[in-house]
């Protein structure tokens, strides 16, 4: 609904965000994708140092605009996004923790389904509990792209956590139950895709290993996610 446009939260106008969008948790990461892979990226919003930016990429209009972090930052951007704009698909290019033992360092896990124990499927009001899952044309392309670039990519499920700080009897749970990784935002944004009717795809690079405290810097999490970032664009 362009009459909706700008909004208290984004200062663009009506068609100056692409019809995909790629969503960082972290404004920097937003400015330092923007800058480093869009020709011509413009700033379109930094209302509360959110940017977003639109540019090209390989001759497509592509926006990315970061989400904060969290469910209640990324259900803002993202309805905002989806019904005001007239935005397509948002692929969140984030950062993980690792959770299964098989996980290195900056694997890419493509986020199939994610759990939750935050409370934000309640906003919806449904009979009974919705399984938040990302867009099966986006997870495709994902491999494809990991196929022909001989990236070593993991599709599975991921926990969205409400909170950062849990207990190993937390993580060994969703561990237990197959989970490979936990991060913040992927599961609002997939309710979000799911209610409006649009795409998702939650791209995650392993930030921390959960199991033996082996983690990314905050310099490394802002600039070495560039093969997920690639990827992101491939499929925009
Ligand atoms: O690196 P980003 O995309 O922000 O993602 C992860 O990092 C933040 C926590 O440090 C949360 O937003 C979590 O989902
Ligand atoms: O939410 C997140 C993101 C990265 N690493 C974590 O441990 N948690």
């Amino acid at each position: 609904m362009k009459e909706q446009t700008p909004t208290i939260h984004n200062a663009a106008k009506y068609g100056e965000i692409a019809k995909t969008v790629l969503m960082p948790g972290d404004p920097l990461r937003a400015k330092y994708i923007a800058e480093k892979f869009l020709e011509n990226p413009r700033l379109v919003s930094d209302i509360r140092n959110i940017y977003c930016y639109t540019g090209t990429y390989q001759g497509k209009e592509v926006s990315v605009m970061a989400s904060g972090m969290g469910a209640g930052s990324m259900s803002i951007y993202s309805y905002e996004l989806f019904h005001f704009y007239d935005v397509d698909a948002i692929i969140r290019v984030g950062s993980a923790g690792g959770m299964h033992p098989s996980l290195k360092l900056r694997d890419v896990v493509v986020a199939l389904a994610s759990s939750t124990d935050n409370g934000y499927a309640r906003h919806f009001n449904l009979p009974g509990d919705i399984a938040p899952c990302a867009d099966y044309g986006l997870v495709s392309g994902a491999v494809d792209y990991a196929k022909a670039h001989g990236m070593s990519v993991r599709v599975g499920p991921v926990v969205s956590g409400e909170g950062f700080y849990y207990s190993d009897e937390w993580m060994k749970k969703w561990t237990d139950m197959g989970v490979l990784a936990v991060e913040m935002e992927s599961a609002a944004l997939y309710m979000n895709a799911m209610e409006a009717g649009k795409r998702a795809v939650a791209l995650c690079t392993i930030s921390d290993l959960m199991f033996n405290g082996a983690a990314c810097t905050p310099q490394e999490r802002q600039e070495s996610f560039d093969d997920m970032i690639l990827m992101a664009l491939s499929l925009a």
